[in-house]
């Protein structure tokens, strides 16, 4: 079998009972993608992971692996292998049986089995430990069993389900790491479901952000944080303000917003907007600067309500008239050089080229 295949998602629909879990979604992902489904908890992205897996019927749509359509494929037959949140190991096989355990079920005989599990084991650097049962395993080696027994199959695909959850901080990003590598090695797509951005943001070629059942944007990273398409996704990737308000008018190339409290906003007319028209925009919170004045349209004054230590930057909280909450990103050595306190008002400044306008969100 050739190494990977193209997942084709076309108007993939699930209702449970009334209830839509996930609606009408669209998406291809091109083989050899790390893709991470990203969102909150509820907007359908594991039940989105088990229909391309073949654990959850699809009610309406299809799911094309390659150039077969999988839709009604049970999941042993789909090209595709899932690796659980929960590891779901058996207590009672030693390392290398829970490995091997997919192949003895296709009744591969147990001298093969073996030398295929061993050789996952090496994959994942457990090799060692082939004799070990499940409860003499660390949380992170557990892991790497669960994920060398999804990958004794040789999917065309691998489908995980928040595999990092259960891992502590500093295990969370070395793992990170090993999927990346293993990823880059196999040359087949992870789909990789997570409710974490930072995740999403380190691993992926392509980051799906869901919200109710639906896709919200699916793009590169940097595009996803750089050009967030609508104000839940600005929010949901974080470092970003939304304001909400209104085109006060255009000219030369460029347009004017004004929130309600009065302050404005101006950017480059990309969108023909006309004069009245409702907006929401965002502008990343590291792309204002402290100023020694206000220029109108492209800064405002805040009053300090919060400061926060973040290491190499610190978060200070303002609020202006009709604008609660303004966030800024202050660099480390810029704030302990001309420190901030709170009831300050302070000048702000940014540039038109980082007013971003959003869209409506297609769940709204
Ligand atoms: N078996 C089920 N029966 C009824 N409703 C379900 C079932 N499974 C999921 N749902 C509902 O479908 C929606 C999507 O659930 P899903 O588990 O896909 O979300 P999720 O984004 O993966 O959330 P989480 O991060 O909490 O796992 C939710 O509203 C959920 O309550």
């Amino acid at each position: 079998m050739s190494k990977g295949a193209d997942i084709e998602l076309i108007q993939v629909t699930k209702r449970y009972g009334a209830a839509l879990a996930v609606d009408a979604v669209s998406l291809k992902i091109p083989k050899g993608t790390y893709c991470c489904l990203l969102g909150p908890s509820g907007c359908g992205k594991t039940t989105t992971l088990r229909m391309i897996a073949g654990h959850e019927s699809i009610t309406q749509g299809d799911v094309r692996l390659g150039p077969t359509v999988v839709t009604d494929l049970p999941p042993a037959r789909r090209g595709t292998a899932m690796m659980f949140q929960s590891y779901a190991l058996f207590p009672h096989l030693d390392t290398v049986d829970n490995v091997a355990f997919s192949l003895k079920m296709k009744g591969v005989d147990k001298s093969t089995r073996r030398a295929k599990a061993m050789e996952m084991l090496k994959l994942v650097q457990l090799d060692h430990l082939a004799e070990r049962r499940p409860a003499q395993l660390s949380g992170g080696q557990q892991q790497r069993v669960a994920l060398a027994r999804a990958l004794i199959t040789d999917p065309q695909a691998l489908l995980l389900d928040e595999p990092l959850s259960a891992l502590d901080p500093f295990l969370k990003i070395k793992v990170r790491q090993e999927l990346k590598k293993l990823q880059l090695q196999l040359g087949i797509s992870f789909i990789h479901v997570t409710h974490s951005q930072e995740e999403a943001m380190a691993l992926s070629d392509l980051v799906v952000v869901m919200n109710g059942g639906r896709i919200e944007q699916a793009a590169e990273p940097r595009e996803v944080f750089n050009r967030p398409a609508t104000a839940f996704v600005a929010r949901f990737m974080g470092d970003h303000n939304v304001l909400s308000g209104r085109v006060a008018g255009r000219a030369d190339g460029a347009v004017t917003f004004e929130v309600p409290g009065g302050v404005s906003f101006t950017a480059p007319d990309e969108a023909g907007l006309e004069p009245g028209a409702p907006v929401e925009i965002a502008v990343r919170t590291d792309r204002i600067r402290i100023a020694d004045a206000v220029i109108p349209g492209c800064g405002l004054t805040g009053l300090v309500q919060n400061i926060e230590y973040h290491g190499q930057k610190v978060q200070v909280a303002l609020a202006a008239p009709g604008v609660d909450d303004f966030a800024v990103q202050v660099p480390e050595s810029a704030f302990f050089a001309k420190p901030l306190s709170i009831g300050e008002a302070v000048p702000l400044a940014w540039t038109p080229d980082d007013i971003h306008l959003l869209k409506p969100s297609p769940s709204a």
